[in-house]
């Protein structure tokens, strides 16, 4: 018996990859209607319309007995959210718990990633903490189409017993990586550079521009991930430059599609009203950019986005202002991400 804390996508479309796999599935929602949807109908229509969930997927909206006797919890809140959860879940627990993290962010003004920000609400009721991440849209995942993912933790036996959970060898191939920080880096950022292919598109740009900002950005998340004690190979694996392609080019991308609506000229308050979901992208900038002035890394795009969703700056101009800088060489410059 797992419980998947979080009713959106991608609580959703995990609780049916272990549905498939044969285990029973709590999934926590706050909203009674939608708990009742999940167990009458077995659908989730706001978040996976026309999905049929397998009936191992039960409802719950009460925290004290979706977690009774459970054992692993998938954490698939916003970021923005987990502290909130946790102080919750903390006080509903008898034994220590592993949790496996799928939310993808740096929270603001702290710069934590989400496994320390776990660490430090879980305490001692803290068994593990699993990191999954990679390219993954719970639409197509929902669908059963063949999907790859990493696992990473601290306790590599702990990844492996998440990865064997997770494992579906019809569509859900799972794969480990030791390297904590730059899954966790990885995944975080690359909805900064989808939010800036996003803008490009929207201004009609095109593939030149889209190719431009994927690979200096992924130069970029490298850099400051390395700073960071991460490995830069794993930005060359699925929780790097994987979930950087499938974020910057899919049409199921939140993150892309709010920088989509902005390269339009649309406002961000109107654009974050309308998705309906949550748009990472916007919060990981602004923990970015005071992370990378800290440390004193540069991040051309991440500060040209900052301007964007902070300081009001015009998407063309701040695209403009990308183009003006000084002459750079490129192979110097990748060489400084170093081990
Ligand atoms: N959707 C995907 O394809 C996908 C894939 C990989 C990772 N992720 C990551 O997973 C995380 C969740 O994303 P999502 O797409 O499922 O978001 P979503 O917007 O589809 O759903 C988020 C869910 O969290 C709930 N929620 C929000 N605040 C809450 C709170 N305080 N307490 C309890 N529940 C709360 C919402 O009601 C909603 O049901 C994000 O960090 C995202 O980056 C998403
Ligand atoms: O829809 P997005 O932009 O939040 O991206 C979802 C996943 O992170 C893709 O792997």
């Amino acid at each position: 018996m797992i419980a998947v804390l979080g009713a959106g996508s991608w609580g959703t479309a995990l609780a049916i990859v272990l549905a498939d796999n044969g285990h029973d599935v709590r999934l926590w929602g706050q909203r009674q209607e939608q708990m009742d949807e999940i167990n009458e109908k077995h659908t989730n229509e706001k978040y996976l319309p026309n999905i049929h969930l397998p009936e191992a997927i039960v409802g719950y909206v009460d925290l004290v007995k979706a977690l009774e006797g459970i054992e692993t919890v998938v954490l698939a809140v916003p970021t923005k959210a987990i502290r909130d959860v946790l102080q919750r879940v903390r006080t509903c627990i008898e034994r220590p718990i592993t949790i496996v993290s799928v939310s993808k962010g740096i929270e603001p003004d702290t710069h934590k990633r989400i496994s320390e920000i776990i660490e430090e609400e879980m305490g001692e009721r803290l068994q593990d903490v699993v990191v999954l991440s990679g390219p993954s849209h719970a639409e197509e995942v929902s669908l059963r189409h063949p999907t790859t993912v990493a696992v990473s933790s601290k306790n590599m036996d702990a990844a492996e017993r998440i990865q064997d959970l997770f494992m579906n060898h019809q569509y859900f191939r799972v794969y480990t990586n030791p390297d904590l920080i730059g899954v966790e880096i990885g995944g975080a950022l690359k909805n900064i550079i989808a939010l800036a292919a996003g803008i490009t598109d929207g201004l009609g740009y095109g593939d030149n521009a889209k190719a431009a900002l994927m690979t200096r950005g992924l130069a970029e998340m490298a850099r400051l991930g390395s700073r960071l004690g991460a490995n830069p190979l794993t930005f060359a694996g699925l929780t790097g430059i994987g979930d950087l392609i499938v974020t910057c080019t899919s049409v199921h991308s939140r993150n892309w599609r709010a920088g989509n609506m902005l390269g339009k000229g649309y406002a961000l308050d109107d654009v974050l009203a309308n998705m309906g979901m949550v748009v990472e992208g916007v919060r990981t900038t602004k923990a970015a950019y005071q992370l990378a002035k800290k440390m004193n890394v540069d991040m051309p795009i991440t500060n040209a986005l900052y301007d964007v969703l902070f300081n009001g700056k015009d998407v063309k101009s701040a695209v403009d202002s990308l183009m003006a800088r000084g002459k750079t060489s490129e192979l110097e410059d990748l060489a400084n991400i170093s081990l």
